[in-house]
């Protein structure tokens, strides 16, 4: 099972993603997304060799955001890809069946779409607004949320759903009533003072009913 949990990690600079990184591990996050925007293929490349370290040294899972052919490179455990990215059928033939490949999905048609192309997991969002992305999609809201995992239940689909934008603790308990699988959190956790007892809290609250 995946874990319920995911970190999306921020930093305009090498040191800054690794600072970010290292503190979510330090703290209980066992699986990162390392989301390096607007930067060169070669300090991709220098983060993406040290968070595989850390992710090893953690034993938490590594996936790497957008870049297949960087996922391959360092031999992370996957990649997310949205809508926009590659294709998930050319992401998994370059990097193989045992990798996990994750999708973003806004609506029912781009889960139902996720579900066609053999995603690992599907990203819905934006759940709220969010400062951490640009361009969002529309924001779907808790009812976004029942009304989707509503059609896959009666449809008896079980692909891991996480919610993601904008969560803060408040939000756990009702997405988790949706049905999702978990939650992916980059600002929370990224601006926490107190990151043990926030990410205690919020696996405490994800998984209470396992
Ligand atoms: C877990 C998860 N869900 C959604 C996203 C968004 O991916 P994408 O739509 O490709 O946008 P960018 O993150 O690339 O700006 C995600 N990264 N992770
Ligand atoms: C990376 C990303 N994707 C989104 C989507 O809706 O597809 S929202 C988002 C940002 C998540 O960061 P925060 O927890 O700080 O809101
Ligand atoms: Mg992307």
């Amino acid at each position: 099972m995946f874990n319920r949990l995911q970190y999306i990690s921020q930093g305009n600079t090498i040191e800054e993603q690794l600072y970010n990184i290292h503190k979510a591990l330090d703290h209980g996050c066992d699986w990162i997304q390392m989301r390096f925007k607007n930067t060169t293929p070669e300090e991709a490349f220098t983060l993406a060799e040290a968070v595989k370290i850390l992710c090893k040294e953690y034993l938490a899972t590594f996936i790497i955001n957008d870049n297949v052919e960087l996922a391959k490179k360092v031999d992370a455990d996957g990649v997310h890809l949205g809508l926009n990215d590659m294709k998930i059928e050319e992401a998994r033939t370059i990097l193989g069946d045992d990798k996990i490949i994750g999708g973003t999905a806004n609506t029912i048609e781009d889960v139902l779409q996720r579900i066609n192309e053999n995603c690992n997991y599907i990203g819905l969002g934006p759940f709220q607004f969010t400062e951490t992305k640009a361009n969002l999609s529309p924001i779907l809201g808790l009812q976004g949320y029942h009304s989707i995992t509503e059609i896959l239940k009666s449809n008896a689909f079980e692909i891991p759903i996480y919610a993601i934008g904008g969560i803060t603790l408040e939000n756990i308990d009702d997405l988790m009533e949706t049905g999702i699988h978990g939650i992916a959190i980059s600002g929370l956790i990224t601006q926490s003072n107190n990151p043990s007892e926030l990410i205690n809290e919020l696996n405490e609250k994800l998984y209470v009913s396992i």
